[in-house]
């Protein structure tokens, strides 16, 4: 049996305004910061202790990797950061406070930017992707290829060479293995590894820093389907909070 960890970043400061996030590097909040280390509880309290981690190389993501990990009690093992589990590119919605953009575009394009396979949100301003370009963090992906929106679609195409090429050989090697990245790039993972159809993949919501464990057969194919949260009503209740963005306000930063 082989032992996959997923986890989304803890609370960003975008998330408590409600805004739309994507490429754009935005820090933990303190809460954020909180929810991390209580992963890192989880996870040595479900003596679940990875041996390999992988994170994008935006800041929420490699910080949450970082405090879970010294709260697990693994703060030194290896851990490849890579921009193919980054969270979708939410194109010219990024920033955007999601209220106003389902007030100004009504419930129906909000829901399918965000929740659906195929649509991609509006694409940001070219000049947007030259910045992008410039990034060392983002070595390895063409200038011509720099995303302006994704789909989750497009999300999917990006983060499956990375799971087959770099995942995929810890784990058949039988190394524990913690994943760190964001709501929609876990989404295009859990739907992978759940075989999920466009039609379910709506009412995947993934809660903020709530660790999710697969185990998995030879083949890679969960042993159940949909994993377990190590905390599951915390992490049912979070999710609800996720699906409701839009028309929740945004929450003070404490
Ligand atoms: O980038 C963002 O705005 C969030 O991290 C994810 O947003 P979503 O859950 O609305 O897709």
């Amino acid at each position: 049996m082989r032992t996959l960890i997923l986890l989304r970043h803890g609370e960003s400061g975008w998330n408590s305004q409600n805004r739309f996030t994507g490429w754009i590097d935005v820090d933990l909040t303190p809460r954020g910061e909180r929810q991390a280390r209580h992963s890192g509880r989880l996870l040595r309290e479900a003596g679940l202790l990875p041996d390999l981690v992988h994170t994008s190389v935006l800041t929420r993501a490699i910080r949450t990797a970082t405090l879970t990990l010294e709260a697990a009690g693994r703060p030194r093992i290896p851990v490849t950061r890579n921009w193919r589990l980054n969270e979708r590119h939410y194109g010219a919605l990024q920033g955007r406070e999601k209220n106003a953009v389902l007030r100004e575009f009504g419930e129906e394009r909000f829901r399918r930017w965000r929740r659906s396979y195929d649509a991609a949100p509006p694409p940001a301003a070219p000049d947007t992707a030259r910045g992008l370009a410039c990034d060392p963090r983002h070595a390895g992906l063409p200038h011509e290829s720099m995303p302006r929106t994704e789909s989750l679609a497009d999300v999917t195409a990006r983060l499956l060479p990375y799971w087959h090429d770099a995942v995929v050989p810890g784990l058949r090697a039988g190394r524990t293995t913690l994943v760190v990245a964001h709501s929609n790039s876990l989404r295009a993972l859990v739907a992978h590894l759940d075989r999920l159809s466009p039609e379910e993949l709506p009412a995947l919501d993934i809660p903020t820093a709530m660790p999710l464990r697969y185990d998995l057969d030879e083949h890679l194919v969960p042993l159940v389907r949909g994993g377990r949260y190590l905390d599951p009503e915390a992490a049912a209740a979070a999710a609800a909070e996720v699906a409701a963005e839009g028309s929740r306000s945004s929450r003070p930063t404490r």
